[in-house]
């Protein structure tokens, strides 16, 4: 079945100063599909992934020109609310970054913050975000217990765990497994499968097989400007643009 679009992209130009760092980025992100970006260091995809939820606006002496829809809705509009935004588009870095204090708060600290105070709805809350990210029966017996004392594999999934408990609608994971050993990142990638029956997942990597893997769609980055993006198996078996086929043969990067 054809997926609608959940983000919009288009025209979109990005300035850190006088480095102009994207350039012209057009791209429709399918809702309930996996896109991932890939490209070579310092090539834009970090700050794209960024701009989807705005988090660059929290850098000094950005500009940026163009359009960002999600649903309907474009995100850079006048009187747009950043918070409600970056809870509707959640976000996944990569360290590992659990807030020092239990798995249990860590996992309930956004919904506090948006008001919820009812004890048992927090741990239903908590118990199904956990489940979501494929922690639960690992942490169970440990919920009052520092978060900070799990393996960097589980504390990304605490990660993960937490931004689902705000019901988001997209998910921004930022190379969410370069910190992390090979049976941790299968965790990770397996869970990416899962995920996107809820919810719509964007992920940066450097790593072309993880990309092959994982996702639907694959965006090209190069030098802040978007090379090619469409259908994983077509970008990766039949490139279209000669500097896409260099960069997955390994001839750069
Ligand atoms: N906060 C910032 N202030 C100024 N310039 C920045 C900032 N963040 C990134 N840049 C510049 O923007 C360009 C794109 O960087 P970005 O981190 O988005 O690339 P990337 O493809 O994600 O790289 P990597 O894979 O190494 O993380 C680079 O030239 C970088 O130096």
């Amino acid at each position: 079945m054809e997926k609608r679009t959940k983000i919009t992209v288009r025209d979109l130009n990005l300035y850190y100063g006088e480095n102009h760092a994207l350039k012209d980025v057009n791209m429709n992100i399918r809702e309930n599909c996996v896109t991932a970006f890939i490209g070579p260091s310092g090539c834009g995809k970090s700050t794209f992934l960024k701009t989807l939820n705005r988090m660059n606006d929290l850098v000094d002496g950005v500009r940026i020109t163009g359009e960002v829809k999600l649903d309907d809705e474009d995100i850079y509009a006048e009187g747009v609310d950043t918070t409600v935004l970056r809870k509707r588009i959640g976000m996944v870095f990569q360290q590992p970054n659990p807030f020092p204090m239990s798995i249990y708060d860590n996992i309930a600290y956004g919904p506090r913050v948006h008001g919820m105070k009812d004890k048992s709805k927090l741990d239903a809350i908590v118990e199904e975000s956990l489940r979501g990210a494929a922690i639960f029966d690992e942490v169970k017996d440990r919920l009052k217990k520092s978060a900070l004392g799990l393996s960097g594999g589980q504390q990304q999934r605490i990660c993960i765990a937490r931004a689902l408990a705000v019901q988001p609608e997209v998910l921004l994971m930022d190379e969410p497994t370069s910190a992390l050993d090979p049976i941790s990142t299968s965790k990770i990638e397996e869970l990416m499968e899962d995920l996107k029956k809820k919810y719509t997942v964007v992920v940066v990597t450097h790593n072309m097989q993880q990309a092959v893997r994982v996702s639907d769609d694959t965006a090209f980055f190069l030098v802040g400007e978007m090379v090619e993006f469409g259908d994983t198996k077509t970008i990766f078996s039949y490139p279209k643009d000669k500097r896409t086929e260099d960069y997955i043969t390994g001839r750069f990067g």
